[in-house]
């Protein structure tokens, strides 16, 4: 569905080059639901733009459902779907017209158009709102008629920028039920970006880890995880000199690497380790901490997150940079 090979976008600024996208090869085969996940300004709007033919690369190449985004811009469009980070419905429009218009825009006849949407609205559970002008509909109504505009003509794969954001997380919910029936029943190939690693974690098969123009991490959120070493495996404690004792006897039970104290304000210090398997060593932990005399305030084990996988590769945390 989907094949880049060195796909380029710089972007003038004055007299500064930004690299806003920096060589990506992406492969997305039929059917595969594939997110996108980097902090603001790591190049995911970019690449998607290019995909979609609403923006030239600077170089490399791009071949999404089947043509040259360069070549063949208008018989990419048609294969296609896309519902960019604003709203794409006009304003003054009632909802049921405007996907009409829309469908109508894209060729098709005046009764498919009316079938395809009527359809459209009730898989998304618009029907109720069809009457309503888009000005009147809620954030997540409106997202939906966003991408039942995205559909109407039927594409295989469908772009979707950031399309939870600003959704509250009952409507977020909602829109994922919709866009996982929506695979289910037209089989339709699904790429977005998101900077929710929840929904990155649960929702995407597959997810391309971009950071600064570049993939950084390319695989299942499993897979992504596997890579960080182990369990985070935390406990705290009154003081800082509780918190170095408690670190000490933690890497003398454990062989583990080094533990890290953390100290924040007004929190009490942390003690940390990455540990294979940290459930299974906690028991043990307890045990060594309390024939120490080391006061536990409270103590707890995290499987690894995307975040965690983020920071092994960059450094940095995808929830700082969000901030
Ligand atoms: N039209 C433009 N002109 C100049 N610079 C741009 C333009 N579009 C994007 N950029 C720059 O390119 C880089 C990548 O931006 P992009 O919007 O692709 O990031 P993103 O990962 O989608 O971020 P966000 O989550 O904020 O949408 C950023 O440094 C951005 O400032």
């Amino acid at each position: 569905m989907i094949r880049t090979r060195g796909l380029t976008r710089n972007f003038r600024v004055g007299k500064e080059v930004v690299e806003a996208v920096r060589g990506v090869d992406i492969d997305v085969a039929e059917g595969e639901l594939v997110a996108l996940l980097g902090p603001n300004g790591a190049g995911k709007s970019t690449t998607l733009r290019m995909l979609t033919t609403l923006l030239e690369p600077t170089s490399g190449t791009a071949v999404v459902a089947g043509h040259d985004v360069c070549a063949e811009p208008a018989r990419v469009r048609r294969g296609i779907g896309f519902v960019g980070q604003g709203h794409g419905a006009g304003d003054d429009q009632r909802a049921g017209e405007e996907l009409y218009t829309q469908g109508l825009l894209y060729g098709l006849d005046r009764r498919t158009a009316r079938r395809r949407s009527g359809e459209l609205l009730d898989m998304l559970e618009l029907g109720s709102a069809a009457d309503r002008v888009v000005t009147k509909l809620s954030g997540g109504q409106r997202r939906r008629l966003d991408i039942a505009m995205g559909l109407i003509h039927e594409p295989g794969l469908l772009f979707l920028d950031e399309p939870s954001t600003g959704l509250d997380p009952h409507s977020r919910a909602n829109l994922w039920e919709h866009i996982t029936g929506l695979r289910e029943r037209l089989g339709t190939t699904v790429v977005l970006t998101t900077h929710y690693l929840d929904e990155a974690d649960d929702m995407a098969e597959r997810v391309l880890v971009i950071d600064h123009g570049s993939v950084i991490a390319d695989g299942t959120a499993d897979e992504l995880k596997g890579k960080v070493s182990g369990d985070l495996v935390a406990f705290s404690v009154p003081d800082e000199e509780h918190a170095r004792a408690g670190a000490g006897v933690a890497e003398r039970t454990l062989s583990s690497g080094a533990a890290e104290v953390v100290t924040a304000p007004g929190r009490e210090p942390e003690v940390r380790l990455r540990v294979e398997r940290g459930d299974t060593v906690l028991p043990e932990l307890l045990r060594a901490l309390d024939s120490a005399g080391v006061p536990l305030l409270t103590v707890r084990v995290q499987r690894p997150t995307l975040d965690d996988v983020f920071l092994t590769l960059t450094g940095r945390s995808l929830r700082e940079e969000k901030a």
